[in-house]
Order: C-alpha cells, then sequence, then structure tokens
C-alpha cells in the first residue's frame, strides 16, 4: 500500500503565446504547488481483481468514479490491471488548480511505490498539466504543457485560494479568447530564490485566461475582488482557467488571517491558506 499528496496547482503567470494546428495553445506560465491538496492511496490486489476506484472527503461529490475519473485512467496508462485506489478529495474540481492532473501525477507516484512500476512516458496524453503535476515543484510550463523546466530554488510564498463554487470548463475559456499570440514570460526567469522583488516581477506578467474567464462567469471578478479588499493582499490573480483567484501575503499569519476574514464574509465559498512553492 502505498499514499501520495496531490498537491493544488497555481499558475502564477499564464501566457497564451500562439495556437497549434489541432487548436491546442501554446503557453508560458510559472507553475507552483500548494501544501494542501487531495491524496491518493493505491492497494495492490491479485490478478484478474481489476482496477476500483473509491472517492472519499469533502469535496467527493460529483466526482466521477468510473473509467473518466484521471486517476483510473494514469492507472491504465502505467500498464496496471488491478489495484484498489482510495481518492481523498480536498480540492474542487473544475477549479483551474489541476485536481484532476495532480490526482493522476499523485497516482502514479503512489503505483511507483506501492507496485514498483515506473512513472510512464507520453503523461501530456492524460491532460495538458499532468506533466508539471509529475514534477510537481515550482516550474516553468511551456508548450502545451508537455515542457516543463523546473526551477532550481524558489523562495515559498503565502497565498490564499479562494473559489466561488463555480465549476468552470477549460475549453469555451480558451475559445472566447481575443488574443492568442500574446508575448512570452523574458526569456531568463530571475534566480527567485535570490533577494529581488518578486512581487512587482509578477506584476509584470498576466494570465491571459483571466478576462476571458470573467467575461464567461461574472463570479471570478467578484472574487478578485474580494481577495484585493482583504488586508495585506499584494497581488491578486486568477489560476488556470479558473475560477479559483489566489492573492499573495507577506507571511503565513497574514493569509490565515485574511483567509478566515473571507471565510467569514462567503461562507460557501472555498477558502484556503497555504504555502506555494
Ligand atoms: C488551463 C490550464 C493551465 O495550467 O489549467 P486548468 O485551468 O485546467 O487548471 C491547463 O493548460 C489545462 O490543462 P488540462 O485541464 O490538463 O487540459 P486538457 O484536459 O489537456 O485540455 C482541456 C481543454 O483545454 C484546452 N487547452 C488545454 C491546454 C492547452 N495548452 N491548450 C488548450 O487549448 C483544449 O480545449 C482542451 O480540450
Ligand atoms: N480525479 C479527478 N478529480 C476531479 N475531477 C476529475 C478527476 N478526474 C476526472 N475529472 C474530471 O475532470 C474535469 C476537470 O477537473 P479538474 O482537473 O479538477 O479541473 P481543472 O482542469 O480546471 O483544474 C472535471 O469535469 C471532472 O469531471
Amino acid at each position: 500500500m502505498a499514499e501520495a499528496f496531490a498537491p493544488a496547482k497555481v499558475n502564477l503567470s499564464l501566457h497564451v503565446v500562439g495556437q497549434r494546428a489541432d487548436g491546442y495553445h501554446l503557453l508560458d506560465s510559472l507553475v507552483v504547488f500548494a501544501d494542501i491538496g487531495d491524496r491518493v492511496r493505491v492497494e495492490p490486489r491479485p490478478s484478474g481483481s481489476g482496477l476500483s476506484l473509491t472517492v472519499t472527503g469533502p469535496l467527493a461529490a460529483g466526482v466521477p468514479t468510473g473509467p473518466e475519473n484521471l486517476v483510473i485512467k494514469a492507472a491504465k496508462l502505467a500498464g496496471v490491471r488491478d489495484a484498489a485506489i482510495t481518492l481523498d478529495k480536498h480540492l474542487p474540481a473544475e477549479a483551474g488548480i489541476g485536481g484532476g492532473s495532480s490526482d493522476a501525477a499523485a497516482t502514479l507516484r503512489a503505483i511507483q511505490t506501492a507496485l514498483d512500476v515506473p512513472i510512464p512516458k507520453g503523461l501530456e496524453q492524460l491532460g495538458a498539466d499532468v506533466p508539471v503535476c509529475a514534477v510537481a515543484q515550482a516550474a516553468r510550463m511551456e508548450g502545451t504543457g508537455e515542457r516543463v523546466t523546473a526551477l532550481p530554488r524558489f523562495t515559498p510564498l503565502s497565498a490564499v485560494l479562494a473559489n466561488p463554487r463555480v465549476a468552470v470548463a477549460t475549453p469555451p475559456v480558451f475559445k472566447a479568447l481575443s488574443a492568442k499570440d500574446n508575448a512570452p514570460m523574458p526569456a531568463e526567469l530571475p534566480d527567485f530564490a535570490a533577494p529581488f522583488d518578486l512581487l512587482e516581477w509578477l506584476q509584470n506578467t498576466r494570465n491571459d485566461l483571466q478576462d476571458a474567464a470573467c467575461g464567461l462567469h461574472s463570479a471570478i471578478g467578484a472574487t478578485l475582488d474580494a481577495l484585493s479588499a482583504l488586508e495585506g493582499a499584494r497581488l491578486v490573480r486568477m489560476s488556470g482557467s479558473g475560477a479559483t483567484c489566489f492573492a499573495l501575503f507577506a507571511n503565513r499569519t497574514a493569509a490565515e488571517e485574511a483567509a478566515r476574514v473571507l471565510q467569514q464574509r462567503e461562507p460557501n465559498w472555498w477558502v484556503e491558506a497555504c504555502t506555494l512553492s
């Protein structure tokens, strides 16, 4: 039996820099991972038992339990036929924080430990976000998501994640983009562990999906506004294709206090303080 953590993915920046002939978009994104997430447990089963999936946890409702779950797709890609998998769901789905993709990557890590099966090639077949979730540390993500360069050093950031509990499907957000050939991030990224003003640097980056997503779902604008109004919020932006947005704070205590205030104001939202790295 082995367990693996599936951290929330946050796109600190997400530049859309082109589109391939097959419709997929070319991205340039600074991706980090939170200390909050789902958990995947893999238990070996005798040959012929098949794959089973049980979904538990506070955000299990609505998560598919059949072959369409990325956890099962990941196990199949690794060639595993017999295992009992439990997914303990803490992250909202269709939320721009890669829940399903991170679950898939965590499944492969647990399978590696429990069954001694190597991580398979071609992770991008599972989803554009799966290769970066397999790295599970601060990274630059390029191409359609298949090119991942881990950052050697990254000073952890304190943040609040907020989701207004509106599920956002990714394809319509890409379709609603007005421009698909925006400027990439600078070719050379700074040393993120050196003493420099990361906030100022991030201000010069963007999430190019943010305006399109806000146009489709008014709750995202409301989430950005609510985060911006929190005392100590320094940079506020949407992650992925939404609807989860993040605010960065000077330290964990400030983030936790802000999360407490926001949760009180918006009891139906999903709100979490976390550390990103
Ligand atoms: C937008 C991002 C940014 O990190 O995050 P999320 O909002 O999903 O968290 C990802 O690129 C999403 O990754 P993922 O959710 O794994 O995408 P996939 O399942 O492969 O694709 C879903 C759909 O998104 C669009 N898509 C995705 C990736 C990409 N580079 N170009 C695209 O156009 C396509 O319409 C595709 O059919
Ligand atoms: N393990 C999983 N957890 C959540 N959603 C999943 C999972 N496997 C498949 N899905 C499906 O994937 C879709 C996208 O969910 P998710 O990966 O959480 O969102 P996003 O791509 O916005 O980060 C949902 O429609 C959901 O039904």
